[in-house]
């Protein structure tokens, strides 16, 4: 496997061995012991998978406050789609800057988002799935969104017009949310 460190700390990008031949690939998209092989020890408890039917579709900036951060692990497996992660923790040295990496089903690449980071990703094709690990389960009562378009955040998106849900025409700005991350419990 190959890693690449992000800008952000913590934030990186894994690129798993593909194995070809003449039937197409295989491939551990996950495996806990090549992990470990990198020092890092990280139980998953939830998969995720995502259809976005459009291009153009937004969704984020998301997260699970503390007690029950998640960590997550994406991959776009059909179409393409340009995903953000956020630092959100309020005494970070990077807290408000992102960093995007184009992910598809072509490239195969995975980002690795630590617990403290907002999630987004704009479709740039109809069509797109996108599959995710966490590590902690869904809790709905923890479950927050930030304004896609929050100025003090400045998400570069390429579009002023995407197709975002309701709950997200409805999410606050980073000012006025109750996010509660920091360098401490969050890294
Ligand atoms: C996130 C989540 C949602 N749901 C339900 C709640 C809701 O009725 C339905 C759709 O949820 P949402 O509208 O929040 O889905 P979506 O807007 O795709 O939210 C996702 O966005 C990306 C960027 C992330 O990083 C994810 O963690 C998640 O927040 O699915 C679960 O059952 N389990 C989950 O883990």
């Amino acid at each position: 496997m190959y890693i690449e460190e992000l800008p952000l700390p913590g934030v990186k990008i894994l690129m798993p061995k593909y194995f070809e031949d003449f039937r197409g690939y295989y491939c551990e998209t996950y495996s806990s012991r090549t992990m470990e092989q990198y020092g890092i020890k990280t139980i998953f408890v939830q998969d995720n998978h995502s259809y976005s039917i459009k291009k153009g579709i937004i969704r984020g900036i998301h997260f699970q406050n503390n007690p029950k951060p998640q960590l997550k692990l994406v991959r776009c497996t059909r179409g393409r789609i340009m995903d953000y992660a956020v630092d959100l923790r309020k005494d970070s040295p990077t807290f408000k800057k992102w960093v995007a990496v184009e992910l598809s089903a072509e490239n195969r690449k995975q980002i690795w988002i630590p617990s403290g980071f907002g999630h987004a990703f704009i479709t740039l094709e109809d069509h797109c799935e996108v599959q995710y690990k966490v590590d902690e389960w869904y809790c709905p009562e923890l479950d927050r969104a930030i304004a896609w378009n929050d100025p003090d955040i400045g998400i570069d998106w390429g579009t002023d017009a995407p197709i975002i849900s309701e709950k997200d025409t409805k999410a606050p700005t980073l000012q006025e949310s109750d996010v509660n991350f920091t360098m401490e419990e969050n890294q």
